[in-house]
């Protein structure tokens, strides 16, 4: 569990089962209906007792005949049905807009997740919040549609039967009552105990989702390593800590129910005793005493029941703790009160004395950035190097404002990125990242996500362009072309495949500025040429940053810019740095050529071309084959 996960118990129930009555207004009179329904089945279920009471007292007297005994028959059995009726009426009452409840908090959920900061999604374990969207939510819909209403019916019922039992004989009521006054302080001592151990047990199962998640994501890298028996040794012991709080939860529950069966039966034997005395007294008739025992078993079934909703009410009151952990995580990353509209984007960007450390780096740390001032201008392709670490990805971060600056600023067209709405800086500038996220989705839909429409451009003419750039055309030879299926319920992609259709759709959204995160590393040399290529016509007017990680991706670049202990020391050409900076020549000299997307076939031609190629001068560059040559020393 991370830090963001840890909370103590430190609301009341009242105050966090309160947070739902916005959600409980707009099914207020729905609740109402369903609570008076179960309320008039209550009343319906006390009643009959008191038609026993007259049967006895009655019917059942010699010389008095079977007409009254069908007659209560007939009523009993009335009554009977009616209760059954009511009972389904508050289960129609409620369980739509209760699900409707559920299904509109779960969407605000996901929703408030989408729009929260990349730096609270480092903080939260994926099973954690998974967990809250799922049971959670299911919790909280159990309590508002069950819980809650029965919770008052049987705390009227309790009192409405006792104050009956107490109309019918004071001395046998009062023996109920001292048997309540024990169940009210264990039911204290138990909400609790049991609210500690059903966070415990809430939060737990969240770490066992992250678990299951990130070894079903991680199968490949557990398979290759053969590291299966440790992930599930891993995996048996958290699920052993789940089962233990589980048991210690059930025994917590089996002895508060114990309390609340066992003293009712208690009073109930003891009522008995006290009863038959009276009757014998004749200072109770049979009739009354008969009725009474039946009552005190209608009231019974309510008390009895108090455990499990008491326990129900406890997860419904963690739940929403749990829900409102995250509900109320400020987004640190917002549009600003009254953004700046940038009329057609130029694409110059610039990075003014940028500071940066991460939100969990302690204290003490040096910056990660510390004063970044760099110029792109617009409509130029400028690579960043650095050795690894340095914090290049973390500065490209910084652009579609993933994080902010702790210091300086970011311009773009010599606005701050800050002064612009959100949709709108997302629009002008597009990302591809090393580590390539695919959707669900098919070809075409994962590479339109971010395609803004375009005049004179269909979204098929779109498509074609963005594959043929980011040479991905093997997607019109996949089983139902580009509509195949791919992303994680779909087909398989090999890493450079999926680097491509990332690449796709970040150059499909026809951005004025492009952030390239080195996302030509798993190409193989022959195919990143050409998607270089074929991205030097494209890119032309666009304005592109890109990490490079090889001198190949460094000849893509007008310009070099090195990021060297949280600053950038030097810009210039790719030989310009080489001829004039050793630490540029020290970071190109550990970069690698080596291709690593070995599903494209070389032939020798390519091959020899190849070698030609690296031999060749880069665009406005010094030669390559130094840099290689250096890089294999
Ligand atoms: N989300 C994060 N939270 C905290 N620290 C982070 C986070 N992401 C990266 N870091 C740290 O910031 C430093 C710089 O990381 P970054 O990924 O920006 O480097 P890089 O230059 O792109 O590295 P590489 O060349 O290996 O990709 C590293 O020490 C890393 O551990």
């Amino acid at each position: 569990m991370t830090d963001a996960d840890k909370s103590t118990d430190n609301t009341t129930l009242l105050a966090s089962l309160g947070r739902l009555a916005p959600q409980l207004k707009p099914i207020f009179a729905p609740l109402i209906w369903g609570l008076l329904s179960a309320l008039a089945a209550s009343v319906v279920a006390l009643l009959i007792p008191q038609v026993y009471r007259v049967l006895v007292n009655s019917a059942l007297q010699p010389g008095n005949g079977t007409k009254g005994l069908w007659t209560g028959a007939a009523v009993v059995l009335g009554l009977g049905i009616l209760e059954a009726g009511l009972i389904a009426l508050r289960r129609q009452f409620v369980i739509v807009p209760a699900t409707t409840v559920e299904t509109r908090m779960r969407t605000s959920f996901y929703r408030h997740l989408q729009s929260l900061a990349v730096e609270f999604h480092d903080r939260w374990g994926s099973g954690q919040l998974l967990s809250r969207a799922m049971s959670d939510l299911n919790f909280m819909r159990r309590w508002m549609a069950f819980g809650a209403i029965m919770l008052v019916v049987t705390a009227l019922t309790v009192v409405i039967g006792v104050a009956l039992m107490l109309s019918m004989s004071w001395e046998l009521g009062l023996i109920f009552v001292a048997a309540a006054v024990p169940i009210v302080v264990f039911g204290y001592r138990f909400r609790r105990s049991y609210g500690l151990v059903s966070r415990r047990s809430q939060d737990q199962a969240g770490d066992l989702a992250t678990a299951v998640e990130e070894s079903v994501h991680g199968i490949r890298v557990l398979k290759a390593f053969g590291r299966g028996r440790e992930a599930l040794d891993s995996f048996a012991g958290q699920a052993q800590e789940l089962q233990a709080t589980e048991i210690h939860k059930a025994k917590s529950l089996a002895v508060f129910s114990l309390v609340v069966t066992l003293l009712p039966e208690l009073a109930l034997g003891a009522g008995l005793v006290v009863g038959i005395l009276l009757v014998s007294q004749a200072r109770l008739d049979v009739g009354a005493l008969v009725a009474f025992f039946a009552t005190a078993a209608v009231v019974a079934g309510p008390v009895e029941s108090m455990g499990p909703l008491m326990a129900m009410t406890l997860a419904a009151k963690t739940a929403v703790d749990r829900h409102f952990e995250v509900m109320d995580a400020p987004n640190t990353i917002t549009d600003p009160a009254e953004p700046v509209r940038l009329g057609p984007v130029r694409g110059d960007l610039e990075f003014r004395g940028v500071h940066f450390h991460y939100p969990d780096t302690p204290a003490g740390t040096p910056e990660l950035l510390n004063g970044i001032d760099l110029v792109l201008r617009a409509g130029e392709t400028m690579a960043l190097v650095g050795v690894t670490g340095s914090g290049k990805s973390t500065l490209l971060n910084l652009v579609p404002r993933l994080f902010d600056a702790t210091a300086g600023a970011v311009l773009l067209d010599g606005t701050d990125i800050r002064r612009l709405a959100l949709a709108d800086l997302r629009r002008h500038v597009s990302v591809a990242f090393e580590d390539t996220t695919l959707f669900s989705n098919s070809v075409r839909g994962n590479v339109l996500l971010g395609a803004a429409e375009h005049p004179g451009l269909s979204p098929d003419e779109i498509l074609e362009q963005a594959l043929e750039v980011a040479q991905a055309g093997f997607a019109y030879a996949l089983p139902n072309g580009v509509d195949t299926l791919i992303g994680e319920e779909g087909l398989s992609l090999s890493g450079g495949q999926r680097q491509r259709i990332a690449l796709a759709r970040a150059i499909a959204a026809r951005p004025a500025v492009l952030v390239l995160d080195d996302p030509l590393s798993a190409l193989d040399v022959n195919t990143e040429e050409r998607v270089s290529d074929g991205l030097r016509a494209a890119l032309v007017g666009t304005t592109t940053l890109i990490v490079a990680h090889r001198p190949s991706t460094v000849a893509m670049a007008d310009r070099v810019a090195l990021l060297q202990d949280g600053h950038i020391t030097a810009v210039g050409t790719h030989s310009e740095l080489l001829a004039g900076n050793d630490h540029y020549r020290y970071v190109l000299a550990s970069l690698s050529e080596e291709p690593k997307d070995l599903d494209s076939d070389l032939d020798t031609d390519t091959e020899n071309e190849l070698a030609d190629e690296l031999g060749a001068a880069p665009r406005g560059t010094g030669p390559l084959d130094v840099v290689h040559r250096g890089a294999t020393a």
